[in-house]
């Protein structure tokens, strides 16, 4: 099988669904259904913060929710917790800065997809030379989905990064919803990740939908 290829990599990462329990009053598989249903091309399991889940619950929706990913041929990809994405043999692994290094965990995750948050240019540097498949910069725009979040960078960082050279795919999260993602995509983006614009909406299959077709212009 090998790694995946810079040019499948992007297009998973085109419409990145980013979700867990926590981010919804709706039932999790219902929400995650729908966002499958409006276009999402990648999901990452994130359990995390205030109100989510922990041990055997956190495992039990885990399995639930990668199995409706699977039934719908979209990687399920799990956040910070590499003992959980190696006992379901997730398809890959997210971590930031404060996780296990990239090193570490490309030799736990094989040739699974290892994403990793990066703030500045050095931090992308690393994590490319560890073994990252992606970058996920920001947050682009003020976040209400992680409670911890450092200062928004705008998408100018995304541009810096390719000034750079950075090659490796780069997602932006943070903020983003239809009214910016043609900035975001214009800074070099090679795609969008996105939790509450779909996990809150009043329809996750129509916020998805219109996601996607704003995304479009980019495939
Ligand atoms: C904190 C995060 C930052 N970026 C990403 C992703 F969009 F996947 F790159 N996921 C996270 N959980
Ligand atoms: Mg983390």
């Amino acid at each position: 099988m090998g790694r995946i290829t810079r040019a499948e990599m992007i297009q998973y990462l085109k419409l990145y669904f980013i979700f867990g329990s926590q981010n919804t009053t709706q039932l999790p598989e219902q929400v995650v259904k729908e966002a499958i249903a409006g276009g999402i091309t990648l999901f990452q399991y994130r359990e995390k913060g205030e109100g989510s889940k922990a041990g055997a619950e956190k495992e039990e929706l885990a399995r639930k929710l990668q199995e409706i990913c699977r039934q719908n041929g979209i990687p399920f990809i799990v956040n910070d917790d590499i003992d959980l994405a190696v006992q379901l043999n997730a398809d890959g692994l997210h971590i930031g800065q404060e996780d296990i290094g990239a090193k570490e965990a490309r030799k736990m995750m094989g040739d699974k997809i290892l994403g990793v948050s990066a703030y500045t240019i050095d931090e992308g540097l690393e994590a490319a030379e560890d073994g990252a498949d992606y970058l996920g910069l920001g947050p682009i725009y003020a976040t209400g989905s992680k409670d911890d979040a450092a200062e928004e960078t705008g998408p100018q960082v995304i541009t810096l990064f390719r000034k750079m050279g950075i090659k490796t795919p780069i997602v932006g999260i943070g903020g983003i919803y239809e009214d910016n993602i043609d900035e975001v995509m214009k800074s070099g983006s090679d795609g969008i990740s996105i939790i509450s614009a779909i996990a809150s909406a009043p329809s996750p299959f129509e916020s998805a939908r219109n996601l996607k077709k704003r995304i479009e212009n980019y495939l």
